[in-house]
C-alpha cells in the first residue's frame, strides 16, 4: 500500500500529472509517512488559495502553516475544513511570521505582485526583490534548514537575491534553493503533447534556462515519446512555451497572471521535493538552482532531488542547433537579471 501511494505521488511529480481524482484519493489516505511541516508564505493569494487547497490534499504534509500579511484566518478555516492529514494553521502579519515558519521542512514563496498586460516579469522587480529579502531573512532566522520553493517573480532575479541573503545569515545551502520553473514543463508537455496528438500523461519536455521570455528553453529535441515534429512546427511551440505566462496574462486582461495552473505546477514541484525528503529514490524536476552546468551561476535544467535538496544537477545532454541557438541568446540576458538580484541583496 505504502508503494503504491508512494507510485501515485511519483506521478505527480515526474511523467504523468495526476488527474484530480487522482489528488483526491491522495489526499484521503490514510498511509504513515514521516511528519512533514510545508508553509506557503503569500497564502492568501491568487496561487497561495489553490496552493494551499492542493498542500492540504497532499498526505505527505503533516502541518500546513499558511502565512500573509492579510486573509490567512480566512484561508485557513476554510480548507482547515477538509478531512485530509495534515493541520492547518493561519498566521497574519510579521508579527506572526516567525510563529509560522518554525519547524518548517519546505518553504514555498508565491508572496508578491503578478503582472499586468503590457509589464515584464521585471516590472516586478522593484516591489518583488524587497518582499523576498525579508521573507528570506525571517526563514534564516527561523527554519534555515527548510528547503525554499520560489515563486515570486522575476525568478531569474529573485533566487539569487535569496542565495544572497542566506549567505549573509551564513545559512546557505545550495542544495535547498529552488526556483520554481515548473509551470513552464506543464505547458510544453501540454502544448507538445496537443501538436503531437499524443496522450498528454505520457509525456516529457525538459526546460531549461530560466523563467523570463527567450530564457525559457523547452528541449523538443529530448521530448519524450520523439514525435520529430518539424521545425517550423518545433519553432512554434518553443516560442509558446516562452510566452505561456504572458497569454495568461493578457488573457485574464489586469485581472493578474497564471494562478491555477501554477499552484498546480507548484504543487507538483513541492510534492517531489517532499518525496526526495522522505528518500523516495530517482525522484527528477527541473529547477532553476546553483549550477555548474553553463557558466552562469544559476540555470534551469533537471536536478535530481534527495534527503538534502538537491542531490544532482544534470547536464543539458545533446541540443539541437535550434537549441544550442537558444541557448547561447538566453545567456546575457538571464545573467544580467541573476546579476540585478546579487546587486539589489548587497545594496539594500
Ligand atoms: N514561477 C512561476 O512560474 C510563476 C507563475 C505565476 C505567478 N508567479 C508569480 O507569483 C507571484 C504571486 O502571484 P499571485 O497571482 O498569487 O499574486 P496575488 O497578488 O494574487 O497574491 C500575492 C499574495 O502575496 C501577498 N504578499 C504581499 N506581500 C507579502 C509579504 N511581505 N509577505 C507575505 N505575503 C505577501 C499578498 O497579500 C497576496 O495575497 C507573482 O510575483 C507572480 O508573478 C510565478
Ligand atoms: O507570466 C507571469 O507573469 C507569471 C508566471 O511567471 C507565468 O509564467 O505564468
Amino acid at each position: 500500500m505504502r508503494t503504491a501511494v508512494l507510485r501515485s505521488l511519483r506521478s505527480a511529480a515526474a511523467r504523468s500529472a495526476p488527474s484530480s481524482s487522482d489528488l483526491l484519493r491522495r489526499g484521503f489516505s490514510s498511509e504513515s509517512v514521516p511528519e512533514r511541516k510545508v508553509v506557503v508564505l503569500g497564502a492568501a493569494g491568487g496561487i497561495g488559495q489553490p496552493l494551499a487547497l492542493l498542500m492540504k490534499i497532499n498526505p505527505l504534509v503533516s502541518k500546513l502553516s499558511l502565512y500573509d500579511i492579510a486573509g490567512t484566518p480566512g484561508v485557513a478555516a476554510d480548507v482547515g475544513h477538509i478531512n485530509s492529514r495534515s493541520e492547518v494553521a493561519g498566521y497574519v502579519g510579521e508579527d506572526q511570521l516567525g510563529q509560522a515558519l518554525e519547524g518548517a521542512d519546505l518553504v514555498i514563496i508565491p508572496a508578491g505582485v503578478p503582472r499586468k498586460p503590457g509589464m515584464t516579469r521585471d516590472d516586478l522587480f522593484n516591489i518583488n526583490a524587497g518582499i523576498v529579502k525579508s521573507l528570506c531573512t525571517a526563514i534564516a532566522k527561523y527554519c534555515p534548514s527548510a528547503i525554499v520553493n520560489m515563486i515570486s517573480n522575476p525568478v531569474n532575479s529573485t533566487v539569487p537575491i535569496a542565495a544572497e541573503v542566506f549567505k549573509k545569515a551564513g545559512t546557505y545551502d545550495e542544495k535547498k534553493l529552488f526556483g520554481v520553473t515548473t509551470l513552464d514543463v506543464v505547458r510544453a508537455k501540454t502544448f507538445y503533447a496537443g501538436k503531437a496528438n499524443l496522450p498528454v500523461a505520457g509525456v516529457d519536455v525538459p526546460v531549461v534556462g530560466g523563467h523570463a521570455g527567450i530564457t525559457i528553453l523547452p528541449l523538443f529535441s529530448q521530448a519524450s515519446p520523439q514525435a520529430n515534429l518539424p521545425e517550423d512546427v518545433i519553432k512554434a511551440l518553443t516560442k509558446r512555451t516562452q510566452d505561456g505566462g504572458t497569454e495568461v496574462v493578457e488573457a485574464k486582461a489586469g485581472k493578474g497572471s497564471a494562478t491555477l495552473s501554477m499552484a498546480y505546477a507548484g504543487a507538483v514541484f513541492a510534492d517531489a521535493c517532499l518525496e526526495g525528503l522522505n528518500g523516495v529514490p530517482d525522484v527528477v524536476q527541473c529547477s532553476f538552482v546553483q549550477s555548474s552546468v553553463t557558466e552562469l551561476p544559476f540555470f534551469a535544467s533537471k536536478v535530481v532531488l534527495g534527503k538534502n535538496g538537491v542531490e544532482k544537477v544534470l547536464d543539458l545532454g545533446p541540443l539541437s542547433d535550434y537549441e544550442k541557438e537558444g541557448l547561447e541568446k538566453l545567456k546575457p540576458e538571464l545573467k544580467a537579471s541573476i546579476e540585478k538580484g546579487i546587486k539589489f541583496a548587497n545594496d539594500n
